[in-house]
């Protein structure tokens, strides 16, 4: 299959190698300007949990295909769209009418309604999922990644259709197990909602990076999004449908503990925060930001949040 990956940032490049090394055609889109920098190579060192279940740590250089335009003509059959929310709409618009007939998933956080989200791209054409991977690139530029077997796909009834078959089976050839999700609308809202506690805390600990083994850290970030959970039922989300995923937040205490220990004592459950050490990221600010606009629109309480926002300035 050919399969052009939006951007060169982690989540793509993560996935991009994953899809090449599975025998996909993978090329990736960057920026006007950026393919002579960004180079033909990557060094990637990903800690793999499709081969085993903590994870195997890889390092290797990697050569990609980069391009910098997009044509109808050139025959793409999947587009992998992984942006921060506040980035989206300006990537559907740019691929809107250069994808052709390709299906693009969007693998990432969107908050709004998943369709209005990655408007103007054709809801036909769309498959919406979420990566189950993370990490970052360091000052020297390799990237430093865990990747884990699940991934998440909509299964909604009605938006089964072949181009949703067609991304699972992408997927399962490389070796993941793929998770359906039946309302992918509600588990998209309360995963931004879970970034919202996370990156909270952040912002009082330079980073995400800082909540490693930090019981208090990640109990605070339970809470804080806590103190958003009635946006859900707010939105027409049925919580009842993601009583595991909410269960966290009921038990902040043993969750948290849990938590720090993984984080000290399990690399791959440390490796996707400790590659977030950036105080200024774009993204952790303009989650905060519009959960916070959010809640404010429904006159919901949300101290922590609150309290983040004024420590981010
Ligand atoms: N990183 C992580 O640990 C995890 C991330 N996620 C989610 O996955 C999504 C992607 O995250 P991540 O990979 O970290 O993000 P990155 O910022 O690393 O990657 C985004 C990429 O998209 C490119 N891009 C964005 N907009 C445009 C545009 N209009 N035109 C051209 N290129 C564009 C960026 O290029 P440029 O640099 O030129 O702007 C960058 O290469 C987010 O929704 C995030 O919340 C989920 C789980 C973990
Ligand atoms: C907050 C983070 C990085 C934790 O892995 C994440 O899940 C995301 O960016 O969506």
């Amino acid at each position: 299959m050919r399969v052009l990956m939006f951007g060169r940032g982690v989540i793509a490049t993560i996935y991009g190698l994953a899809l090449e090394a599975a025998g996909h055609d993978v090329e990736f889109y960057v920026r006007p300007g950026r393919a002579t920098e960004y180079g033909s190579t990557v060094e990637a060192d990903i800690t793999d949990a499709r081969i085993a279940l903590l994870g195997r740590q890889i390092r290797r250089t990697a050569s990609i295909r980069l391009r910098e335009s997009v044509e109808p003509a050139d025959g793409f059959d999947l587009v992998i769209l992984s942006v921060g929310h506040h980035r989206l709409a300006a990537a559907a618009s740019y691929l809107t009418p250069r994808i052709g007939t390709a299906t693009v998933l969007v693998f990432g956080n969107v908050l709004d309604d998943p369709l209005d989200a990655s408007a103007p791209l054709p809801a036909t054409q769309v498959v919406f999922g979420f990566p189950q991977a993370g990490g970052g690139f360091s000052s020297d530029g390799v990237l430093h990644g865990a990747l884990f077997r699940n991934v998440i796909i909509d299964a909604h009834r009605e938006r089964s259709t072949s181009r949703n078959s067609a991304v699972r089976t992408v997927f399962e050839q490389a070796g993941f197990t793929v998770r359906d999700q039946r309302d992918m609308r509600g588990w998209l809202w309360l995963h931004f909602l879970a970034d919202a506690g996370m990156h909270a805390q952040g912002a009082h600990r330079g980073g995400l990076a800082g909540l490693i083994g930090n019981r208090r850290g990640f109990r605070e970030a339970l809470l804080t999004t806590r103190e958003l959970l009635p946006l859900l039922s707010a939105h027409g989300v049925d919580v009842n449908r993601h009583r595991r995923s909410v269960l966290p937040y009921q038990f902040p205490i043993p969750t948290s503990a849990t938590m720090a220990w993984a984080t000290a004592h399990l690399p791959i459950a440390r490796i996707s925060l400790a590659a977030h050490t950036d105080p200024d990221a774009a993204e952790p600010s303009a989650v905060l930001r519009d959960a916070a606009r959010k809640v404010r629109q429904l006159g919901i309480q949300a101290p922590r949040l609150e309290a983040s926002l004024r420590k981010m300035g």
